[in-house]
């Protein structure tokens, strides 16, 4: 039967995308020596993973690798503006199919979705249609929402209705009620159904990691979760050093502007934050940051950074970078006051870092798109703003996001706490977890070759000295590298 279970921009782009994925491969040695030492075995046989990542080249790696340790995969972005299409049609057309005759996964993902078609795609990456519970066994998520679909569904069939879509705090929220209410109304246990068959989420990044412990204090999180994000061989290395590549990307292909010289604040000095400001630093870029955490705020001093507040250099800086993970950052008031073509962007997970909304109702301003995903927000005076990705993560938006081998640590990760979760669920009653070290020393080691890295061996006696194995785990749990 003709493979039709996917909705993408342009199959004709498959062949270019496939093109992209074999670089990749090659890119990516340690998620790729991992599919070849767990292929044999296939762990995720009976695996059914609905994938919420950014649909990029790298992610079709991650998704074929899965595939080929025997999972049954289907697939979202978890952004409106991040998916490659070229990648998400060489998903979908699969390494046998052709743009006529498609062969491959499951996905649901194209650049510019609306709000609402991002919603409709999250649902069919988790509706698992000729299954007992019609949904997946594991999740697969970046930013968590996913997960959050799943929660919201099961606590408005437990309460019988969904809150009125009217009484939404946020335009997000009021796609999501909407969704649920049309599902309470055609199948009123389809998520209860679909929750009671997971093992549990592997989560990627730091904001969907927020989200699951805050669910776990709450007591109403369904199933347990691997922190993926914590994985010292993920936010230590795409955190910052993938940040310190795609953040500047992002810039120079949206606005084509010269960084040296140029004043630029980083808003939160943590794992992004520190790859944004060296990045920025490198292309000449005086960079001031903004930090509420007196510890992080010391880092930033110590490595050379002037650390103060976005009020007192709101009004002469030239570029703005949010990586809080937080909300309210910059508000409508502070880019009011901004000088004539100063530049906008954020790179947290989620777009309200930047107050999008506000700006959007300030009086006589008028938005233009220069191209998309770069706008310019014309004030009553005649001054100039320029918004990237409409506040939403640059890198991915303005860019093709972090490059392959630094994914490579990240997917490796995720695909080591997928077989962690489905092969052991009776180890994992739900909590949240992180990857024991002796997996992450794992992934760091498969990544040293391509670098030509030549590890020295511990000899007995000095691993005796300092109390750990010759073969590691050469650092305690608390140890912070
Ligand atoms: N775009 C990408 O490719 C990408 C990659 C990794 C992570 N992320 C996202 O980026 C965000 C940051 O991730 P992280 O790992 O650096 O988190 P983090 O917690 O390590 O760093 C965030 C920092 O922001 C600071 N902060 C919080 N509120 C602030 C405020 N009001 N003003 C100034 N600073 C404030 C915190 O003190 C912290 O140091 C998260 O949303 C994460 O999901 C994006
Ligand atoms: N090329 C890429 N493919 C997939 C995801 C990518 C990416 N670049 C950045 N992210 C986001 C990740 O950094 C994710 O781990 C996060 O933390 O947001």
């Amino acid at each position: 039967a003709e493979f039709t279970d996917f909705r993408v921009a342009d199959l004709s782009l498959a062949a270019f995308g496939r093109k992209e994925i074999t670089l990749a491969e090659h890119e990516m040695p340690g998620l790729m020596s991992i599919r070849h030492e767990y292929a044999a075995a296939q762990p995720l046989a009976g695996a059914r993973i609905t994938g919420s990542l950014h649909m990029t080249v790298q992610t079709a790696v991650l998704i074929e690798t899965l595939v080929a340790l025997g999972a049954d995969v289907r697939w979202a972005s978890c952004n409106i503006y991040s998916t490659q299409d070229h990648a998400a049609a060489a998903i979908a057309v699969g390494p046998q199919g052709t743009p006529e005759e498609p062969k491959g996964v499951p996905v649901f993902a194209w650049k510019g979705e609306t709000l609402e078609e991002y919603w409709w795609c999250t649902e069919q990456a988790l509706t698992w249609p000729d299954t007992a519970t019609g949904g997946p066994n594991m999740i697969l998520d970046d930013g968590g929402d996913a997960t959050l679909l799943v929660h919201k569904g099961v606590e408005f069939e437990k309460a019988g209705a969904a809150p009125d879509p009217s009484t939404a705090d946020s335009e997000e929220y009021g796609h999501i009620l909407r969704l649920l209410n049309r599902t309470l109304g055609e199948s009123p246990q389809k998520w209860t159904q679909l929750a009671s068959e997971i093992r549990g989420v592997t989560e990627e990044t730091t904001t969907g990691v927020h989200r699951l412990y805050e669910m776990h204090r709450e007591g109403t999180l369904l199933f347990p979760a691997i922190n993926v994000n914590d994985a010292v061989t993920k936010s230590k290395f795409d955190n910052k050093y993938g940040c310190r590549h795609s953040l500047i990307d992002g810039i120079n292909r949206a606005t084509d502007v010269l960084i040296g010289g140029k004043t630029a604040v980083v808003c939160g000095y943590g794992d992004v934050g520190k790859g944004c400001a060296e990045s920025l630093r490198g292309q000449g870029a005086r960079v001031i940051i903004t930090e509420i955490d007196p510890i992080c705020a010391l880092q930033a001093a110590m490595d050379g950074y002037q650390v103060t507040t976005l009020d007192e250099v709101v009004e002469t800086a030239d570029i703005f970078v949010t990586t809080t993970g937080n909300k309210d950052i910059i508000m409508a008031s502070d880019m009011a006051r901004m000088k004539h073509q100063a530049i906008v962007g954020n790179i947290g997970h989620f777009d309200n870092e930047i107050d999008m909304a506000g700006l959007a109702q300030l009086p006589g301003i008028v938005k233009d798109e220069v191209k998309p995903q770069v706008h310019t927000w014309t004030f009553p005076d005649g001054k100039v703003l320029i918004v990237l990705s409409e506040g939403r993560l640059l890198n991915l938006g303005n860019a093709t996001g972090h490059p392959s081998f630094v994914m490579s640590n990240s997917f490796a990760d995720q695909t080591l706490a997928q077989i962690e979760l489905f092969t052991k669920p009776q180890e994992y009653p739900t909590d949240v977890y992180v990857l024991p070290k002796h997996l992450d020393e794992k992934v760091a080691r498969l990544h040293l070759d391509s670098l030509g890295v030549k590890l020295t061996t511990l000899r007995p006696e000095q691993a005796e000295y300092i109390g750990v194995k010759v073969d590691g785990p050469y650092k305690s749990d608390h140890y912070r590298y």
